[in-house]
């Protein structure tokens, strides 16, 4: 059978089945994948193939998980105990919102930058959901509309919404529809209001799989997938409110700013790093005031925090 894994505790998975059943399954043997270094083999999102076998009660019917089917995409944090080894959180994601508030708490344009860049590393689609529009004065509308263009401008879809009053929601969930979906953004931007408003009934069927899935409960908090009623499905990824981690080289940096890497042909150096080369086309297209400065202080940010020939992102919070 083929089948989507929902939920992870390290040892059981919890895994739907195309037909629409659900089952929990272990793994079979060992897993490698190549390329990776990760204590768990089998993530949430994951595309499985596993047979069905009695277990030794003789009662339920137990899945074996025998292969993992090629992934789109993984996010990854590192594990806790193991320096070297990393934890997938989830894979197979088709797009990620990040929940924006300009004050309240505030969102820094720079934290929006480190999210978009690693969506972009990770090859997630990213879109910005300006959240609390109710709560607006006309001064911080138009912030939030120069923001939005400035945004889409690069690309990225931006849409104005409120939480609380439903407004604009409705565009959030078609976006939604048929597609798996993770919701990022800082602590009290609205997260959980924003999921209650899309799908009511969700904590309903929050409690209802823990139930059925009694015996992988465990301490650690993992990554879970939940259907929605309208066809879409999300991830959700307790205590982790950006993208976990990512490492890039130097020179690749640029390229995960969509709007300096459409200039970066006609950079002198193929390798320009846009800092002092001379005929950079980024730094030509910033005087020029094509590209914001904001997005040109978030990219020397990262890059000046890189160590080794790398930098990281690190948005990972412990609850
Ligand atoms: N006025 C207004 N308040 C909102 C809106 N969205 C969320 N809030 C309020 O903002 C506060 C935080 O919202 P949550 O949904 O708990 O935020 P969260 O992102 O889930 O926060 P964490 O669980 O800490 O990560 C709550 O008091 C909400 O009622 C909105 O669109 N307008
Ligand atoms: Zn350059």
């Amino acid at each position: 059978m083929t089948g989507t894994v929902y939920k992870s505790t390290g040892s059981w998975y919890y895994v739907k089945s195309d037909d629409g059943h659900f089952y929990n399954c272990r793994i079979k043997g060992k897993f490698r994948i190549k390329g990776i270094k990760s204590t768990n083999p089998v993530a949430v999102g994951d595309r499985v193939e596993f047979k069905l076998e009695k277990s030794q009660e003789g009662e339920e019917e137990i899945g074996v998980i025998s292969e993992i089917k090629p992934r789109d995409n993984y996010i990854i944090r590192r594990s806790v105990n193991l320096s070297k080894q990393t934890h997938i959180i989830a894979s197979n994601i088709d797009q990620a919102f990040l929940l924006i508030t300009l004050n309240n708490p505030p969102t820094f344009t720079t934290f929006i930058d480190r999210f978009l860049v690693t969506a972009e590393a990770y090859r997630i689609k990213a879109i910005l959901l300006f959240n609390k529009i109710d709560t607006y004065n006309e001064d911080e509308l138009s912030e939030v509309k120069y923001l939005a263009a400035m945004y889409r401008q690069i690309g990225y879809q931006c849409i104005g919404i409120s939480a609380k009053t439903g407004k604009n929601v409705e565009q959030v969930r078609e976006l939604m529809k048929g597609k798996t979906s993770m919701i990022s953004g800082h602590s009290g931007t609205g997260k959980s209001t924003l999921v209650n408003v899309i799908e009511p009934s969700l904590d309903l069927k929050t409690t209802k799989i823990s139930e059925q899935h009694r015996q992988g409960q465990h301490t650690t908090t993992f990554a879970e997938m939940f259907d929605l009623e309208f066809g879409a499905r999300i991830i959700d990824t307790p205590g982790i409110k950006g993208f976990g981690v990512v490492d890039i080289e130097k020179e690749e940096l640029g390229d995960y700013f969509p709007e300096f890497f459409a200039l970066k042909q006609h950079c002198k150096f193929h390798n320009c790093l846009h800092l002092d080369e001379p005929k950079c086309a980024v730094k030509d297209a910033l005087d020029a005031g094509k590209i914001p400065w904001s997005r040109y202080k978030s990219y020397l940010q990262i890059l000046k925090g890189e160590e080794d020939q790398h930098y990281r992102i690190d948005n990972y919070e412990q609850e």
